[in-house]
């Protein structure tokens, strides 16, 4: 038997409970609770209430993220432009790229900054945000065939790691298989897979360190950077995508993370990342790479030596003991020291990009593709491709209640914050309008007092959300569109989490402001007072998601929310006569939360009290004083169902606006191969025509009768020079 400080859970269920049927009600509440709550476990629901197309583990798939489906993918003629209606031009981001990448290898694409590598990754991995202004085009195929969303697992790695910063690195990694991989069921089985994961990865150190963020420390930046890609290889992706994996991180880290790509490479993964400018022992780890300068191929290949030795035919020799990756960034970026220096560099590029545009036709892979591995993946493609589905409604609203409270209860720093402030703001009220009497002056210092504890909770409600939510919303937007969960049970859960500590704020001024001010010293009345300005606060939380799902970040949503709550603010009841509000303006009373928690604050207070008073024209109850601001004929209930219907005016708007918002991505317009250029199919290659082919014979040699653009300016010596050093 459970027992909770001593007393027995049937002793504090009959103690609670009182009659039978208060008995069952209270055991069916703690039982949900319990189950909500507890650590990793069961499902809630009966084993029936998944979804139908969930697999069944037919022993083919053992928790174990080692079993990969090899995939190979190959890009042809990539045009990706940007059309500018004002001045009517159109920009090139990617001009006609065409490479591979393949199974067990790390490809990296370089280039200086802004020459499309973030493009042409987002590409590849069909996650090119969707714009009117944008044209996409070429030929992308996986394992041979056309390029579909759903014909193979794929992870992405963004340049921003985004966590639930109170949840430890274990149990980020254990929700997040509990939310995608439904054939791992038994807890057991999690949590092997999980330790597999943080080995993999190079996690185990920190498993149970919170992941963190700017106010608490946690995680460090090469840890997140792994956490990301562990999350992302959940589900066995076959192709790993990684957008500037080592941006932002210090040398060691940044090794780190590429030896955790290499490992994922040798693996069997198709591993895929841009990269600016790696050191030494990072260049070595590539496999292949593909070199851009604005947006046009310089070279792609195998790395390592190959590149040095195709670019020394021009005359640019790598010197001794420079790091190759710099000296690929210097040849290949523009030099804006001077006129010059931008005019040759220019040159330079462009006869490189030219003399690569003619070889491409023969671009050489360092393992040839064969048909035997292609029929193998795709036998396992349809084997396991339905591995990864969503659970039902009930089981992810259980795992996000989870979740959601976890991050809630456990972010100390932040409520602490909010109870200090909630504090500290009712004793400074409460000190301004310390004990009113029941004088004349008091009834207008009552109405002050309560417009201002009604701004106050809102106002704090707000800020709080929109302070947080928009970075939520990217971290489940990614989330949604792996498809690990629906809008539903996310909003639901995270409403339902957040309620009871929400609700402890306007508790909290409620509680010190209502005897300091001498407020309608009755225990119902100081309960209404709580439960207005509650509701208050939910419907203005509501608000502050709505504006969060609105706009695209954080300072935009801190912009737009108190714009609007100001708006609120002044249709509040207390500076504008609802009579007297101008006729197109008069509906905003009726939607302004500030003015309903306005006025049931008056009725509660105001009904009943007697005043002081000398002339016949005095207020002399509170009644009269209701009918001054046109509340006389009002309930709280009123007041109360006006602000549920506020509440739930919100919520459906912020339902709608993540529904409507979702990541749109730019489709391909498929375009077929260019086959005016000879084509060498990459399955004929062996090492022998590798060797043939190698030397391009329409690439210009540095010294040959006609020499390319770029020798002419005689730029090696000065290359060196600026490269080496
Ligand atoms: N949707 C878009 N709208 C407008 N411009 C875009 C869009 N996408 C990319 N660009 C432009 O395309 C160019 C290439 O951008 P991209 O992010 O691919 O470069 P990058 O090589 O990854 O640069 P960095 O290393 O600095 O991240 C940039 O000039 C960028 O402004």
């Amino acid at each position: 038997m459970v027992v909770f400080g001593g007393k027995k859970v049937h002793q504090i269920v009959t103690g609670l409970g009182g009659s039978g049927l208060g008995q069952l009600a209270v055991a069916v509440a703690v039982s949900f609770l319990v189950r909500i709550f507890s650590a990793p476990g069961p499902a809630l629901l009966p084993e029936n209430d998944v979804d139908d197309d969930v697999p069944i583990n037919d022993g083919e798939t053992p928790p174990s993220t080692g079993k990969v489906t090899p995939v190979t993918i190959r890009w042809n003629n990539i045009n990706c432009s940007l059309s500018d209606k004002s001045s009517k031009s159109v920009r090139f981001l990617l001009k006609n790229l065409s490479g591979e990448a393949k199974p067990g290898r790390l490809l990296a694409i370089m280039g200086p900054s802004g020459s499309g590598k973030t493009t042409l990754l987002n590409v590849l991995a069909g996650q090119l945000s969707a714009s009117p202004r944008l044209h996409l085009s070429g030929l992308l195929e996986f394992n041979g065939k056309p390029s579909s969303r759903n014909a193979y697992k794929f992870a992405y790695v963004r340049q921003e790691d985004l966590f639930f910063s109170q949840l430890t690195v274990r149990e980020t990694l254990s929700l997040a298989i509990e939310l995608q991989l439904h054939n791992i069921s038994s807890a057991e089985e999690r949590d092997e897979y999980v330790n597999n994961l943080l080995f993999k990865t190079g996690l185990v150190s920190c498993a149970d360190t919170n992941v963190g963020d700017a106010k608490v420390r946690g995680i460090s930046g090469g840890e997140k950077k792994r956490l990301s890609l562990a999350c992302e290889l959940l589900a066995s992706p076959s192709v790993i995508f990684a957008d500037e994996p080592t941006t932002g991180l210090d040398a060691f880290q940044a090794e780190k993370v590429m030896e955790t790509l290499r490992q994922l490479a040798l693996d069997g993964h198709t591993v895929i990342c841009s990269i600016h400018q790696p050191r030494g022992s990072v260049y070595s780890k590539f496999d292949d790479i593909v070199l851009l300068t604005d947006g046009s191929l310089v070279y792609a290949g195998p790395a390592g030596d190959e590149p040095l030795t195709y670019f020394s035919k021009f005359g640019y020799h790598c010197p001794d003991h420079v790091n190759p990756a710099e000296f690929l960034a210097d040849l290949i970026s523009i030099d804006y020291s001077s006129s010059d220096s931008v005019y040759s560099s220019q040159k330079r590029t462009n006869g490189l990009v030219e003399s690569f545009s003619l070889r491409q036709s023969t671009i050489i892979y360092a393992t040839p593709i064969t048909l035997d591995d292609l029929s193998k993946s795709r036998k396992r493609i349809s084997k396991r491709s339905v591995a990864k589905t969503k659970g039902g409604w009930w089981k992810q609203f259980r795992l996000l209640l989870r979740r959601a409270w976890m991050q809630a209860s456990r972010d100390a720093p932040t409520n602490k914050v909010r109870s200090r402030m909630s504090i500290a703001s009712a004793v400074i009220f409460g000190s301004v309008f310390w004990r009113m009497g029941k004088s004349q002056t008091s009834i207008q210092d009552r109405m002050g007092l309560l417009q201002v504890a009604a701004i106050n909770t809102a106002m704090a409600a707000l800020t709080k959300t929109v302070g947080v939510f928009p970075k939520e919303r990217s971290i489940v937007d990614r989330e949604r569109s792996k498809g690990s969960y629906s809008l539903g049970p996310y909003l639901f859960s995270k409403l339902l989490a957040e309620a009871p500590i929400g609700a402890a704020f306007p508790l909290m001024f409620g509680a010190v402001l209502y005897p300091m001010a001498r407020l309608h010293p009755t225990l119902m009345r100081f309960g209404k007072f709580c439960g207005i300005v509650t509701a208050e606060s939910f419907a203005a939380s509501a608000m502050g998601l709505t504006v969060g799902a609105m706009v695209p970040t954080t300072e935009a949503a801190m912009a737009v929310g108190p714009s609007l709550m100001t708006v609120f603010i002044v249709f509040g009841g207390y500076y504008v006569n609802p009579e007297n509000t101008p006729i197109i303006f008069r509906w905003i009373p009726s939607v302004s939360l500030i003015r309903w928690a306005f006025q049931g604050l008056c009725i509660n207070e105001f009904r009943g009290l007697q005043f002081d008073h000398q002339h016949s024209f005095d207020i002399q109850t509170g009644e009269q004083a209701l009918e001054r601001l046109s509340f006389g004929k009002s309930t709280i209930r009123d007041t109360l169902l006006a602000q549920n219907r506020i509440l739930l005016f919100w919520y459906c708007t912020t339902y709608l606006l993540l529904e409507k918002n979702k990541p749109k991505y730019q489709q391909l317009e498929t375009t077929p191969p260019d086959h005016s250029k000879p084509h060498l199919k990459l399955e004929e290659l062996n090492p022998e025509q590798v060797d043939q082919t190698h030397e391009a014979p329409e690439v210009s040699q540095v010294g040959s009768d006609e020499p390319l653009e770029s020798p002419e300016l005689d730029p090696v010596g000065s290359f060196i020079l600026e490269g080496a050093q």
